[in-house]
């Protein structure tokens, strides 16, 4: 992992080393600069310019700045002849060596956006701070810096990895690169029906969840906010824990894991915290979250529930609670011993692991609750990819019809502009798995060149990013 430093106002181009593997990438990426003006989005595909030619969305940062700027500075009246829709292209954007997708979702300290590694070709995720923002919350610089700190030392395939930090201090951004995935276990769980999953794959997911905590555990790390939507999923349905802001670490001396702070969500919370204990067991904390973790998603519903928190942490303080019918030996009793009231009672990750639930799988169920899928993208595609064609495939005199897509007509290229990608790929290739030049494939490619046969853009993108993988 490195943190990189660099200049915005510099070409992005002199931004990306130029390793082997980047040949390729930079002649598709050549940009200018990330630092154009976007005009904002005034309907889902068109962009709004006024006449005078300045886009709406010079306002951009107005959200920022409106404790400190006279709004009515920024309001103007505009006639609606004088705005002209254009078709919303899609803006290449790079920071460093990542090329910019779409927005994977948005927490309380910023957005998620996809994005794709030009160098290794890895769909990765990236958590995008705006230093104004976090000096706005309280404790926000702390918490992210801290969070940082503890990501950097975690590594288990059932933990999210951060790959890369960068820092725009032009933008006065942050951009922590993270492990791509597809969605969280909550939004796998709105789209089950009756909003659980079956008994065999929440069993697998499950035993992923103490895999992970197992060793956050063992790292002396307490999670303290395990639930559906801290839980993302790879597309190859690997779990990760994810979101260690409220996590806390304890020192190689420290003769305990008392904790004195409870910050999770409400309805994930144990009797002690919700009864306000001064102190109680970390570890235990953990438990009872996965506990309700694992209520949830076998059931559909909440072990505890109220109109309003006070009503809510009143029910959890009293640490009663019922099991529906449905729910048999020996899963009711794991739930029984994770649930309990009293932390020294409750079982330990050690007991829960070993129990005859987690001991046995589940007979298979007719039916598996698909992977989420992004805007309802059932193949996943990465959404990098239209901001590629856009920047590099208009220069071959690719159009565009109104939702921002490529004209059928566009879609088809020659044999010779496909050789020529097919020669870099394979130079690609051969750099990469270290065997030299070879030959054939320049004579190979001098054959066909000037042949008119013409095959698909996405033949290419595929050929070309079928060296994404997640790592
Ligand atoms: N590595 C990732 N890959 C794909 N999506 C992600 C990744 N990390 C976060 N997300 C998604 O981005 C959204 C925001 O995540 P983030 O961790 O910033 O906030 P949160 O956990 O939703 O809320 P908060 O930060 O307020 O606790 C979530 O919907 C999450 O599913």
């Amino acid at each position: 992992m490195s943190e990189t430093m660099f200049n915005t106002n510099s070409s992005v181009e002199s931004a990306l080393p130029a390793s082997p593997e980047t040949e390729l990438v930079n002649r598709i990426f050549s940009v200018e600069s990330d630092e154009q003006l976007k005009p904002i989005n005034a309907a889902e595909n068109a962009e709004i310019w006024l006449a005078d030619g300045h886009g709406v969305d010079q306002l951009d940062g107005l959200d920022d700045d409106l404790d400190t700027v006279n709004i009515n500075n920024f309001f103007h009246r505009v006639d609606s002849d004088q705005i002209i829709y254009q078709t919303k292209k899609k803006q290449l954007k790079l920071i460093g060596k990542y090329v910019m997708g779409d927005l994977l979702g948005e927490g309380s300290y910023g957005k998620v956006k996809e994005m794709l590694d030009s160098e290794t070709l890895c769909r990765r995720a990236v958590k995008i701070f705006k230093e104004r923002k976090l000096r706005r919350i309280p404790n926000g610089e702390q918490n992210v810096r801290k969070e940082i700190s503890l990501l950097k030392t975690l590594r288990h395939k059932n933990v999210i990895r951060l790959i890369d930090e960068l820092r725009v201090p032009e933008k006065q951004k942050l951009y922590l690169v993270l492990e791509f995935c597809v969605g969280s276990l909550q939004v796998m769980l709105e789209s089950a029906p009756g909003k659980k999953l079956p008994a065999r794959q929440a069993h697998g997911y499950f035993t992923q969840l103490l895999n992970g905590l197992e060793y956050l555990h063992g790292a002396r790390v307490i999670h303290k906010d395990i639930k559906p939507g801290n839980l993302l999923l790879t597309l190859e349905e690997v779990l990760k824990i994810s979101d260690f802001g409220v996590a806390e670490t304890f020192d190689l001396f420290a003769k305990d894991d008392t904790c004195y702070v409870g910050q999770g969500s409400p309805a994930f919370q144990p009797p002690e915290i919700a009864n306000g204990a001064e102190s109680f067991p970390g570890f235990k904390v953990d438990i009872w979250s996965s506990g309700v973790t694992l209520y949830n998603i076998m059931t559909g519903q909440y072990p505890f529930e109220g109109d309003n928190i006070y009503r809510l942490f009143e029910n959890i303080g009293k640490g009663e609670f019922t099991i529906p019918e449905q729910i048999q030996d020996p899963l009711r009793d794991l739930l029984i011993g994770m649930l309990r009231k009293d932390p020294m009672e409750r079982f330990s990750l050690q007991q829960v692991k070993q129990h005859t639930w987690l001991n046995r799988k589940p007979p298979p169920s007719d039916y598996t609750v698909p992977i989420p899928a992004l805007k309802n993208d059932k193949w996943h595609n990465m959404t990098v990819l239209p901001y590629l064609y856009s920047h590099y495939y208009e220069d071959l005199g690719a159009t565009y019809d109104k939702d921002g897509n490529l004209t059928e007509e566009s879609e088809y290229f020659t044999e010779r502009e496909l050789n020529a990608a097919a020669e870099q790929l394979k130079q690609l290739t051969e750099q990469t798995n270290g065997n030299g030049p070879s030959n054939q494939s320049s004579s190979n490619s001098s054959t066909k060149r000037g042949r008119r046969k013409k095959r698909p853009l996405t033949c290419i993108a595929v050929q070309k990013f079928s060296f994404c993988k997640q790592s």
